[in-house]
């Protein structure tokens, strides 16, 4: 049989985006869903949902179905049922990480409550916004140690650059079908990171070849 005539498998995922507000779960989503990201911040009212097809080795089609929960919905009644039978993943970004970690033990317990009946897993944590390095108030590794303490998949992402944004969908559910996706599996659903080309005004750089006389004054 060649490898056309092989038989193509199809499953579907719910996968539910928990976190703080403003953590990025919409801009992560979209940037997955749809490959675009959009500065202005709207906050999610209730919850979004996005779709989309990916294709595993061994021929395996998955449609991801991504359950984008309003970080003002987490204390919510509803959170049971947006949750039923979702594999989750939680989205922390670097910025106001410290308060989420909280927000994550508090969400854990009550979670854990649900979870008899909600038929639930806790899977992955996404660490967002890491192209904003310069405002970081975590480190990489704590990010990584609570993941570990909790049994969860540690990822690394930015919905601005596109930094592993599909990749930590890909590996999540390859990790549910227990699919071992190897190196260069993973480096194909790299996205190319860009950089922002700034223009530099003439001005700007007219100052920087003439700069002008320092106006400072030092008393002695
Ligand atoms: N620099 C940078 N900004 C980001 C990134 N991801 C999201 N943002 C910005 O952060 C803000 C909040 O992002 P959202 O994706 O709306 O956050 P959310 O978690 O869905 O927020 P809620 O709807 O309140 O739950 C927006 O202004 C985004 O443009 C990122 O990777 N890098």
């Amino acid at each position: 049989m060649s490898d056309s005539e092989e038989e193509i498998q199809e499953r579907q995922l719910k996968i539910v985006l928990l976190g703080d507000g403003a953590s990025g779960k919409t801009s992560l989503s979209t940037r997955f869903a749809q490959e675009a990201f959009g500065k202005q911040y709207k906050q999610t009212i209730g919850l979004d949902f996005f779709l989309k097809r990916i294709t595993l080795p061994g021929n395996l089609n998955v449609t991801l179905q991504v359950w984008d929960i309003g970080g003002q919905t987490i204390g919510g009644k509803m959170l049971d049922k947006y949750i039923y039978g979702a594999q989750i993943m939680y989205v922390f970004d670097i910025v106001a990480c410290v308060v989420s970690f909280e927000l994550f033990i508090l969400l854990n317990t009550n979670m854990l409550m649900m979870k008899s009946t909600s038929e639930i897993s806790f899977m992955s944590s996404v660490l967002t916004l890491i192209d904003l390095e310069h405002m970081r108030t975590v480190k990489m590794e704590k990010h990584q140690r609570f993941c570990q303490e909790n049994g969860l998949m540690s990822q690394f992402v930015s919905a601005k650059t596109g930094d592993s944004a599909c990749l930590c969908f890909q590996r999540l559910a390859a990790e549910i079908l227990g699919i071992k996706l190897s190196k260069a599996e993973m480096e194909q659903s790299q996205h190319v990171v860009k950089a922002d080309i700034v223009n530099y005004s003439q001005e700007l750089v007219a100052r920087a070849v003439n700069p002008p006389r320092s106006s400072m004054c030092s008393v002695q």
